[in-house]
């Protein structure tokens, strides 16, 4: 079959985009996903119609290896510049997306977009381990879930596969991210992401990773700037919610035969 995609990232957290209601599997997605075989990117964001109301548009996102997630922050960015580019809702007001977690919106705000990425909730106390290391974390929902680790650096961390983590805390596996502060409010983060492995950037990590920063210093509100492998994010936590804002990028439209993907 001959499948249009875009190709688009947010800090180097990278996606092929579909817009043809094409019938998606784990596989197809793995396959598309994969950075030799297929096209490459971390995630597969699907444009749907939207059923329900309040959004015409639903953000089917899939992870690399073909795993649903229910919400991805540096996708509904993308996903947002590409319903801007091609056509589908005007440039410059609020746009509504429908995600599994709920509904999003994606405000334009320079080269990119300020996201309502929703209330983030503490879900307490956990622990990580890479090899004999073990971290002690705190759990964040961003719609999805999350296990915030402070380090003392994080450039030493061996994140080429996943961290062993409480799988009773976290019975659908769990997003791993790793910061430290640089300055007050300017933190540095890597992070290991089900369903995908080490990635450049995540947009709901890194508003998991400034919740838990500021409640570590007793705070429920702030802007934090978090410096990602791939780039810079802002993220600002109020009393109801949370925003993050970055860059959103559509780098090429091409055509894919999915037929000649191994999968
Ligand atoms: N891997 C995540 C979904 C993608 C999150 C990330 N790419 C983002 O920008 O939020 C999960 O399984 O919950």
């Amino acid at each position: 079959m001959r499948l249009p995609y875009a190709k688009g990232h947010g800090t180097g957290n990278d996606f092929v985009i579909l817009d043809a209601d094409v019938p998606l599997t784990p596989e197809l997605v793995a396959a598309l996903c994969d950075r030799h075989f297929g096209i490459g990117a971390d995630g597969v964001l699907r444009v749907l119609p939207n059923t329900s109301p309040g959004a015409a548009w639903f953000m089917d996102y899939w992870n690399s290896d073909g795993s649903l997630s229910e919400m991805c922050g540096n996708g509904v960015r993308v996903f947002a510049r590409h319903l801007v580019e091609s056509g589908r809702v005007a440039e410059d007001a609020p746009i509504p997306i429908a995600t599994r977690a709920g509904l999003r919106t994606a405000l334009p705000e320079g080269p990119g977009f300020r996201v309502d990425m929703g209330a983030p909730v503490l879900l307490g106390t956990s622990w990580a381990q890479i090899g004999d290391a073990k971290f002690d974390g705190v759990g964040v929902s961003m719609g999805n879930p999350h296990l915030v680790c402070p380090v003392p650096t994080v450039e030493p961390l061996h994140l080429w596969e996943s961290p062993a983590f409480d799988t009773d805390f976290y019975p659908e596996g769990v997003n791993v991210e790793f910061y430290t502060e640089l300055e007050p409010d300017h933190l540095r983060m890597r992070v290991y992401e089900r369903g995908s492995g080490e990635t450049l950037s995540c947009g709901t990590g890194t508003c998991a990773v400034a919740v838990a920063y500021l409640h570590a210093g007793g705070r429920t509100t702030g802007t934090v700037t978090v410096d990602v492998p791939g780039g810079r994010l802002v993220v600002t936590v109020d009393d109801q919610t949370c925003w993050l804002a970055g860059p959103a990028v559509i780098l090429a439209h091409g055509f894919v035969d999915t037929d000649a993907l191994r999968y």
